[in-house]
């Protein structure tokens, strides 16, 4: 690493630390009872804690960053050319606008790295709290000025421009920022006239998401169903965002098991290879090949013969293998089907040839260990290593992973793989890429490579996930409670005497699935998950139920007061005013959604994607709590009024919100 880089990465260090300590410096003033506002200091010891899980949250953010030597930001400056339609990133042009002050201010200083963050509205909309790190950065130059000297400096030089309306000094050197009106009711207008679109300033890459991959002939477990729906989800956010996404199904479909799941279709079905064997189950079918692989020396030998004419491509095994395949593959896709997702199949039998190749690529650069007859490849600093060849002179899930990433940076020209997988094999990608990149086919700096983690899967009593009958839960029948449950729900909320029967089959099946998907990615996915369909369906706080319902209710709004398109459109072309303090926070929050979406890139987790959707649910309870959109008669409750305007902002949320449940992949119903 040279020097500058190493410069760069200890700013930015300072940068967080300083985050830090402004943060506690925030509490203790608050301690103190030194609290300009006269607020109480309890309530603003509360938002605090907020402003504080938010800094951390950049710090983390930051953390990694560093982690990836800095090429992180995937949001570039926001030009009209990049996508003239696309919705302004005010984070962003807020960073722009501060990263010009600060070239203007000190030019000497290089390559500081301007973080904005949203706080709450007692301070502003935004703050910038760099000033501390720049104020010790600028000691190092031989400028001695203190972190409110530099923010007051930074504060004169922000170049004029149409967002920003004021900018105030506070505490120890931050400044806090406060948005034009003019600005938030034209983006707000934009909103309403272009729809949600991807924010603009996104460098499209090629992205490869390596998820779902479950294996071959045994069951389809909750840990595929996570990768499943984390999976999707990356996608749905990256294709939002514009870039080029291959999904990708690395099905295990090529592993020893074949052997004796061969051996045992030649007994069961011995004309296999004229016929299409009817398998049936494919569950008991591997359970019984495999008491017989585990019992009887004679089966497991010709198991061992099977996989040797397996991968030698003798064609009636070939045959036979298909037919496996094919029984499990409907399975799959039945599942695929009911979650509404979309991947295409490229198992580990597609690598066989290039194993050959990855194999002797990796011989003639020597960096292959012999090992107890293996040949293994050790990655630096990492004590377990890859095992290339077995001594059997076999393939294993090491040779696939390397051949495997080989192809995708080499062929596929990816710019950025990440592989959906559980938390358990955190190690084997951690190896894997390090290897790639001894081999020299993984440049980090040109490829951004990721396993996306997550922890398991638990029952109610936190124990490891399993049905009342048996080990393992089968995914369809866990889908099927789903199914069950969700109608329970609805009918106890007597949703079966307003809706249709058609309407409540929909809402049904948005309840479930939408259930299923959204209580596993509103978790932080490092953490385990317990898997509660009781919890799931609670229908207050942040649940997919009480969003869902939430969303219809504010869809309803606008059907009771028989609202047209057109009607909308004229308040926007009048300019919405946003007088009430409730309406603006609402449209400042609805603006906030492409720096959420943008920062769901930096590390992929997508919890942050529920939090902002759950609370723009509740900020915008608060504003239509005291902000009458339809006015009726009290008596007769005929309409008297509408506010067009306020209507306008019920498009608006509604809207963001269909995007947010879009991005989650859960689809939403008119009625509920
Ligand atoms: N490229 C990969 N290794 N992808 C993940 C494969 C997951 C594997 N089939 C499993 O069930 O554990």
């Amino acid at each position: 690493m040279d020097s500058a880089k190493i410069q760069q990465l200890g700013e930015r260090a300072a940068k967080a630390e300083a985050e830090i300590m402004a943060l506690m410096q925030q509490l203790t003033m608050l301690k103190s009872g030194v609290s300009g506002n006269g607020v109480e200091v309890n309530e603003e010891a509360e938002k605090l804690m907020a402003e504080n899980a938010k800094l951390n949250y950049r710090i983390n953010i930051m953390k990694r960053a560093l982690e990836d030597n800095g090429s992180q930001r995937s949001a570039k400056k926001c030009t009209p050319q990049s996508d003239p339609n696309g919705m302004v990133n005010i984070l962003l042009k807020l960073e722009e606008l501060f990263g010009q002050a600060i070239e203007q201010a000190f030019p000497d200083v290089k390559g500081f790295q301007v973080v904005v963050v949203p706080t709450t509205p007692n301070f502003g909309d935004y703050q910038f709290n760099g000033a501390m790190s720049l104020s010790k950065l600028l000691r190092t130059l031989g400028k001695s000025l203190n972190p409110r000297e530099v923010a007051g400096v930074i504060k004169e030089s922000v170049p004029s421009n149409s967002v920003i309306d004021t900018l105030e000094l506070a505490g120890p050197g931050y400044i806090n920022i406060r948005l034009k009106a003019s600005f938030v009711q034209e983006q707000l207008g934009l909103l309403l006239t272009r729809g949600v679109r991807p924010p603009c300033g996104v460098e499209k890459k090629r992205v490869i998401v390596d998820f779902s991959s479950p294996n071959i002939a045994k069951e389809m477990h909750v840990g595929h169903l996570r990768s499943t729906i984390i999976g999707d989800s990356i996608c749905r956010l990256l294709e939002f965002l514009g870039h080029d996404v291959v999904r990708m199904n690395h099905v295990g479909d090529w592993g020893t098991q074949f052997g004796m799941l061969l051996a045992h279709l030649e007994d069961r079905f011995p004309n296999f290879a004229e016929e299409t064997p009817p398998i049936g189950d494919l569950q008991s079918f591997y359970k019984e090949s495999k008491i017989r692989f585990d019992s009887d020396a004679d089966f497991k030998k010709r198991a061992y013969a099977c996989v040797v004419k397996l991968q030698s491509h003798d064609p009636v095994y070939i045959k036979g293998w298909q037919a496996i395949c094919d029984v499990s593959r409907r399975e799959f896709q039945k599942i695929y089907d009911r979650l509404d997702i979309k991947i295409k199949e490229r198992g580990e039998s597609f690598y066989q040839d290039l194993m050959k190749k990855t194999v002797a690529l990796l011989e003639e650069a020597g960096v292959l260990k012999e090992d107890d007859g293996r040949k293994v490849m050790f990655a630096p600093g990492i004590a377990v290593p890859l095992t290339i060849v077995k001594s059997d002179g076999g393939y294993t899930y090491d040779t696939s992973d390397m051949a495997a990433i080989r192809q995708r940076i080499h062929d596929e020209k990816a710019d950025w793989v990440i592989y959906v997988v559980d938390l358990g094999q955190a190690g084997h990608f951690e190896t894997i890429f390090a290897c790639a990149e001894v081999a020299g086919w993984l440049d980090r700096k040109k490829t951004r490579v990721e396993h996306v983690g997550f922890g398991v899967v638990l029952g109610e009593d936190k124990k490891k996930f399993k049905s009342r009958s048996s080990e393992t839960v089968r995914l369809v029948d866990l889908l099927d409670e789903g199914l069950r449950r969700a109608k329970e729900k609805l009918i106890e909320k007597e949703r079966d005497k307003i809706l249709t029967p058609e309407e409540l089959e929909s809402a049904q099946n948005a309840v479930a699935y939408g259930c299923v998907k959204y209580s596993d990615l509103a978790h932080n996915r490092n953490g385990d998950y317990v898997f509660s369909f009781d919890k799931m369906l609670e229908d207050k706080g942040n649940t997919a139920v009480y969003l869902l319902y939430a969303y219809t209710r504010i869809r309803s709004i606008a059907r009771t007061a028989n609202i047209t398109d057109e009607q909308i459109k004229k308040a926007v072309a009048d300019g919405i005013p946003l007088g009430h303090e409730k309406e603006m926070k609402l449209a400042k929050l609805l603006l906030r959604f492409p720096e959420t979406i943008v920062r769901l890139t930096v590390d992929l987790f997508l919890h942050p994607l529920c939090e902002y959707l759950y609370e723009v649910s509740t900020v915008f309870t608060e504003f239509y709590d005291v902000c009458y959109c339809v006015e009726k008669d009290r008596t007769t409750g005929q309409i008297v009024h509408i506010n067009m305007d306020r209507m306008a902002l019920c498009e608006a949320t509604a809207n963001v919100m269909a995007q947010c449940f879009s991005l989650l992949g859960l689809k939403t119903v008119q009625k509920m």
